[in-house]
């Protein structure tokens, strides 16, 4: 199957060839799914893919080193920071690599074999991670919470809405959009219930009381490179090609295509449930992804897997529908039974993810009616959920991990219902097995089965997560990898450029880049992600002053407000959404035209997931990553990406003066706060935070570029919590 790869595609091109006068090329479009030889292991017990995929890629081990994406978990933990976990910082930072005039190639280092979960113990216990240490949090913003969501900017009618119904709308554009050989997709929209704001506070407490996690060391038990560890790798296509165990049925057959996501396998090629099967075809999918293809005759058979796949390429529906069928295949509800049993739990990074499966998952039970599910996230009245959860006993619930331990600490016959746990996913699993998530995963474990099947998905598998992933894997499970060995995490139709200028050129810029995307795109559709939520409220007011039809999303805002501007993201056309990382990784807006990262990505997997907000299920897209000329060491920890540097466009005096015009419009309580938030978040990130001198005269010049000759004041406490008191240039209060 051909996609269409088009570089050339005359949308894309303008606003590029304006703002960055040169072609843009992006090589390597046409590779094959190679075949990988099996040879047997090394004691010749056990047979052995080869390794592909992040391992192999990355090859060193990093620290995990990504922020808590829902900042409302973030937000407020200043105030509890120990001092000492300051002193905690992002390890790892590649070298700098400042040489961007080239297209960055992979640059491959083989895994040695014990590299990969080596716990001899097996099974699912005696977790351990090896010693490292840890980024701490961004954020030291002190001001109250807001509780009035102002929308930034006129109201413009949005483009979805015009002529068709949205949801036809919606099906519409994607059959156009990459394929027609499936009829259609739903739209994934609509918030789950009525919601009642709880102010987020639930989902902070749990990583608050993760912080620990955040700030200790822990030893690692067993780091000899021993390679038996059971564990099978595959690529998808080795899967096919080599396992003699499919039906051949359940055979997934995959293009030889570059960016083929799509598999020539149907759905009701698989073992799966007719009523399952009518509604997947009323969502409009008939074949399978290839995440979908290669992994579902592997879970179907109660395997535990590990799955990576690229962004936007149908992991939600892969690890919903053979749980799905895991709930078909158990004996019915009793009408009378007390406590109904949870049979599948799901668990998602933010808020809004677990909405949006728990949303997919709802659209695929259409013919199961008497299969319930639920969402348990921060921000709800956790009585609230109690009550739902009460009045309508589910067998699939989705939770973010604060609210859920939540629940099983302080919810009536909740860890009763865990008993019943048959399957565990864990979406987004690097990031909820990193540092910021670990322990809360590590209660839920324990509170559930260890006879169970486990899941784990995501677009990144750093190696750090290879090694403690039988934290919740059994020791056989399947290492399914369908991004192919020499290509890269990304999408070849998404084109990634680095725009590096001071920060006093940055806002104008962004203005301008902005600018020339809506001119060149009337149905634009961008998402600016920023590096705090401060920081995006700055943004998010200095552009809605610039009359661009801007939303925001951060943890500063009601859950409420968040899912009702989630929505709507997800259905227009010709808006800019201003967001933290609480939007990076899993959101579905289809047709993100334009992603803009401004400011130091937290990590390489961030950059990823933010990337592949644009893009998805074999769209084009275009990313830009603006950064500062100190910032550009950055680029290392991406160099197999093909980011291409691009000339910084002229700024003429007008624009320069229309955006200073606007600055000072922009409430200055928002950019003490920004300032703040800016100071944490590059305080704790090594290669700018260590140097606390230059980091307050870099924080200085983030204050001018706001248009403050002085920069703010900021408590002495906080000072005191940065590591920052008497260092020259801040001034406190
Ligand atoms: N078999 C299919 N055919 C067509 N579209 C599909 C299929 N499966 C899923 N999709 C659609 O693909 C889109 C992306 O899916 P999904 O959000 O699950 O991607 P993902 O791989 O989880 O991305 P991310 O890594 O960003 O979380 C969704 O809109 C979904 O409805």
């Amino acid at each position: 199957m051909n996609i269409g790869l088009s570089v050339n595609a005359p949308r894309s091109i303008p606003i590029f060839s304006r703002i960055f006068p040169f072609k843009l090329k992006h090589l390597g479009f046409a590779y094959q799914f190679s075949t990988h030889s099996f040879r047997p292991g090394p004691t010749g017990s056990r047979p052995e893919f080869s390794r592909t995929g992040a391992g192999r890629e990355r090859g060193e081990v990093r620290a995990s080193k990504s922020l808590i994406e829902d900042e409302a978990e973030l937000s407020d933990w200043v105030s509890d920071l120990r001092t000492n976990s300051f002193g905690a910082r992002v390890t790892n930072e590649g070298e700098s690599d400042s040489d961007m005039g080239r297209r960055y190639k992979s640059k491959r280092v083989p895994v040695r074999d014990g590299d990969i979960g080596s716990n001899r113990s097996g099974g699912r216990e005696g977790f351990s991670v090896k010693r490292r240490r840890e980024g701490d949090s961004d954020e030291f913003a002190e001001p109250p919470r807001r509780r009035t969501e102002s929308r930034s900017g006129p109201p413009r009618k949005s483009h979805g809405t015009v002529g068709l119904p949205n949801e036809k709308r919606g099906r519409r554009e994607r059959d156009s959009g990459f394929k027609r050989d499936y009829k259609g997709v739903r739209g994934k929209r609509g918030s789950i219930e009525d919601e009642e704001v709880g102010g987020g506070e639930d989902d902070r407490k749990g990583l608050m009381r993760n912080l620990g996690g955040l700030s200790t060391e822990e030893e690692s038990d067993d780091d000899d490179g021993d390679n038996d560890n059971g564990v099978f790798e595959k690529n998808a296509l080795s899967s096919i090609g080599l396992e003699k165990e499919f039906d051949v049925k359940d055979r997934p057959s995959f293009s030889a295509n570059s960016d083929s996501f799509m598999s020539e396998t149907r759905f009701d090629q698989c073992s799966l449930s007719p009523l399952s099967l009518k509604g997947i075809k009323d969502a409009g999918y008939e074949k399978m992804t290839v995440v979908q293809a290669a992994t579902l005759p592997v879970i179907l058979k109660g395997k535990d897997v590990l799955a990576k796949a690229k962004t936007g390429t149908g992991k939600t529906v892969a690890f919903l529908l053979p749980s799905i069928e895991v709930v078909v295949k158990s004996p019915p509800l009793d009408r009378d039974q007390k406590r109904p049993p949870i049979l599948i739990l799901v668990i998602c990074p933010t808020r809004e993810l677990a909405t949006q499966a728990a949303t997919e998952a709802k659209t695929l039970l259409k013919y199961h009616p008497s299969i319930g599910v639920q969402v348990v996230i921060g921000g709800v009245r956790i009585a609230l959920e109690q009550k739902r959860m009460q009045a309508n006993p589910c067998q699939i619930l989705v939770a973010t991990p604060g609210r859920l331990k939540d629940h099983i600490e302080n919810t009536a016959g909740f860890a009763t219902k865990l008993m019943g746990v048959k399957a565990l996913v864990l979406d987004e699993a690097d990031r909820l097995l990193d540092m910021g998530f670990r322990k809360d995963i590590e209660k839920i474990i324990a509170a559930i089965p260890k006879q169970r099947q486990t899941l784990l998905f995501s677009a990144t598998v750093p190696e750090e997560v290879r090694q403690i992933c039988h934290v919740a894997l059994k020791r056989d499970h399947e290492f399914i990898n369908t991004v192919e060995e020499g290509t890269e995490d990304t999408h070849s139709k998404v084109r990634q450029m680095l725009l590096a200028a001071p920060l006093d050129k940055q806002f104008p810029l962004l203005y301008v880049t902005l600018k020339d995307h809506i001119a060149d795109d009337p149905d634009y559709k961008v998402i600016v992600f920023c590096t705090t939520a401060r920081v995006t409220g700055l943004v998010a007011g200095l552009l809605g002053e610039l009359n661009l039809n801007i939303r925001e999303i951060h943890s500063r805002k009601a859950q409420t407000y968040r899912t009702r501007v989630s929505d709507e993201f997800r259905k227009s056309k010709g808006l800019i959404l201003v967001t933290s990382d609480v939007s990076a990784r899993g959101v579905d807006y289809p047709d993100v035209t334009l992603v803009i990262q401004v400011g130091l990505p937290a990590s390489r997997e961030q950059y990823i997931h933010r990337l592949g907000r644009t893009g998805r299920i074999g769209k084009e897209g275009q990313g830009i990553l603006l950064l500062a000329p100190w910032e550009e060491f950055f680029l290392s920890t991406v160099k197999d990406l093909p980011i291409t540097k691009a000339p910084v466009p002229s700024l003429d005096p007008d624009t320069k003066k229309k955006v200073e015009r606007a600055l000072s419009q922009v409430d200055m309580n928002s950019k003490q706060a920004a300032y703040q938030a800016w100071l944490g978040y590059y305080n704790s990130q090594k290669k700018v935070g260590n140097d606390k001198c230059r980091l307050v005269e870099l924080a200085n010049e983030f204050s001018r570029s706001m248009g403050l000759d002085t920069p703010p004041a900021i408590p002495k406490l906080v000072l005191g919590k940065m590591g920052l008191r008497n260092i020259p240039g801040l001034r406190s209060k």
